[in-house]
């Protein structure tokens, strides 16, 4: 790991350790064990929820099991809590794949509310079971052996530990292609299985990793306070606890729980401990304005906030983005569409799809020959994306068969089929808008790179295809449209498919614009890539594909070249309309 991320945790854990020595006042000391405790907490709700935007209610039944297994691991078999907390990070991990598998399914709030639904079932199954109080027993021969201390210190530079682990372990996540994964899957799980990532298996990996890390903190806390009650380990305020360190802190970030913490938590302690008497709940109220103030102040939380704040404001966009490729926007590159004979890419047979009554695709056949450019045009509720959603396996058809380069693709989902070679862009980009180009592009490598190296090389390559190799540092926030689009072609490259299936292009572009990106495109044709493209933008269009297949209704309304199939009656009654067929007669 790179020493400049690392240098600032072993900074912050030299100044935490100097604090802590420096503190004799055992409620303080307590309250510094806390913050990490909590800061640690924090960070596994971070490792699921913080990169890959699945939020989590329910971050409590991981905590809580691994508290209750620390304690009852003592109580039952004497078992120490060196050896308790490693395996209540185990049933943590264990109960995070068992929560996540079927959880999973959900999206969204869905997801969000679900999650809730865990720690308060377990907190009723542990009362059920009679575990309303369990005190870990107080063992005065061998204390050190039970993790059982008179100096107070030492719990703190023990939670120090653990931070720093779980620190450096999210530092790692967020730098590999774990993190890469993850955070493609918070920008748009669908793009991300259609870049080739196996989303579910990165999802179960994430909160596997998240359950483990609150799993052994919850058994440590265990033995800090050496009290567990159903209340304090699985109630809404733990839950709440990770989530709102985490939203204050700055999410998707290592130090925003941590910052998160350390403002919050003495707060809460010190209110809790003056007023919570007069108040009970305090802490519930306290957490409740934080999350106010943040929205209000920050809203993607105060590290990101004070990160912009002293980061160089970056330069403006130059006026003129960097030409796409060589090729100026006039001279189209010259390329020869397939011969009669050549290889079929693509075999469309008799494919059929229906919403209920709606007959969305109906009976569709085509083929399409490697190294072609398709185009597929046809008005507003065609069928066209339904058609794409079928092709590359987000939607399983009715009826039909559906094969690349002869093998049939059906029942197989996104990500297989990105494997096999084809790759999709979506009509709405969603980009990562803090990363780079060159990041934002590296993420649909990982498909076919075997290492961290290779990725890098794919994407370097693929951003040269599409001519942004002079923007690839900038960050996605401050790219045109045009940009956007070239980013979005080359994340597609850079799985090196042999099909790729554009939707929607070349929309938003101007003129100009649009002649730079159809100059790209045709490059990747003369590449042997073979091209489908959705786009409503005719004038584009016509010089773009060697071939149209328009859609109506559903259903192949005509099947041609691009002058037959602009001059059919049927196309321009159904799609283009009397002023096209005016505006090519003039
Ligand atoms: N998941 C779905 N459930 C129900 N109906 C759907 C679903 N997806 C699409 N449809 C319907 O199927 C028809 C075809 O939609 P589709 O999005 O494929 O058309 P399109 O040609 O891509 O349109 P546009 O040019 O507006 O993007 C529309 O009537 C749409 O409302």
């Amino acid at each position: 790991m790179r020493a400049r991320y690392f240098l600032p945790i072993l900074a912050f854990a030299l100044a935490y350790a100097g604090l802590s020595l420096a503190v004799t006042n055992s409620y303080y000391q307590l309250m510094l064990t806390l913050v990490l405790v909590w800061a640690c907490f924090g960070l596994s709700w971070n490792v699921l929820s913080g990169y890959t935007g699945l939020v989590s209610f329910g971050h409590a039944a991981f905590f809580g099991l691994g508290a209750y297994a620390t304690a009852l691991g003592q109580i039952y078999f004497d078992f120490s809590p060196w050896l308790m907390i490693p395996v209540s990070a185990v049933i943590g991990g264990l109960a995070g794949v068992v929560i996540g598998f079927p959880t999973f399914r959900l999206r969204g709030h869905y997801f969000a509310l679900a999650m809730l639904a865990y720690p308060l079932a377990l907190l009723y199954v542990f009362e059920w079971l009679g575990y309303q109080e369990l005190t870990l027993p107080i063992k005065r021969e061998n204390p050190a052996a039970y993790m059982q201390f008179s100096d107070h210190r030492i719990y703190t530079l023990l939670a120090l530990a653990l931070l720093i682990a779980v620190m450096v372990l999210t530092q790692a996540i967020e730098r590999s292609r774990f993190g890469r994964a993850l955070l493609a899957i918070k920008q748009n799980e669908a793009a991300a299985e259609a870049a080739g990532i196996d989303t579910l298996a990165w999802k179960l990996r994430s909160i596997a990793v998240s359950g483990a890390i609150a799993g052994m903190v919850g058994g440590f806390y265990a033995v800090v306070l050496l009290v567990v009650t159903p209340p304090s380990v699985f109630g809404m305020l733990v839950s709440a606890q990770a989530l709102t360190v985490s939203m204050f802190g700055g999410i998707g970030s290592v130090w925003g729980p941590v910052i998160g913490s350390i403002i919050l938590i003495p707060v809460a302690e010190v209110l809790h401990a003056e007023l919570g008497a007069r108040f009970p709940g305090i802490q519930g109220v306290i957490f409740g304005l934080a999350i106010i103030g943040v929205i209000l102040v920050a809203p993607e939380g105060v590290y990101w906030k004070v990160r912009d704040r002293f980061r160089r404001r970056p330069a403006a966009p130059a006026a003129t983005a960097a030409p796409a490729a060589d090729t100026p926007a006039a001279t189209l590159p010259a390329r020869v569409p397939p011969v009669a004979g050549a290889p079929i890419a693509l075999s469309v047979r008799n494919l059929s799809k229906s919403f209920g009554g709606l007959r969305a695709v109906r009976d569709v056949s085509f083929d399409v020959p490697q190294g072609a450019i398709l185009g597929i045009i046809g008005p507003n509720g065609a069928g066209k994306t339904t058609l794409f959603n079928l092709l590359n396996g987000f939607l399983v058809p009715d009826q039909g068969e559906v094969a690349f380069h002869g093998q049939a693709t059906i029942g197989l989902k996104p990500h297989r089929l990105c494997r096999l070679g084809v790759g999709r862009t979506f009509q709405v980009m969603r980009p990562f808008q803090r990363m780079s180009v060159a990041e934002n592009v590296i993420v649909g490598a990982y498909v076919r790179a075997a290492t961290d190296e290779e990725a890098r090389r794919f994407a370097a390559d693929a951003i040269a295809r599409v001519g942004l190799s002079a923007i690839a540092d900038r960050p996605a926030s401050q790219l045109t449209t045009k940009e956007l689009r070239l980013m979005e072609l080359a994340r597609a490259l850079a799985g090196q498919p042999r099909t790729l299936l554009l939707d929607e292009t070349l929309a938003g572009l101007g003129h100009g614009e649009a002649d730079e990106v159809v100059a790209v495109i045709r490059r990747l044709a003369g590449e042997a890539i073979t091209i489908i493209i959705i786009e409503h933008t005719m004038q584009a269009m016509v010089r773009l594909v060697d071939h149209f297949v328009v859609l109506d209704h559903g259903a192949v309304l005509v099947d041609g070249p691009p002058d037959q199939v602009t001059r059919d009656p049927r196309v321009i009654e159904a799609y283009l309309g009397r002023k096209w067929m005016a505006n090519a007669d003039a």
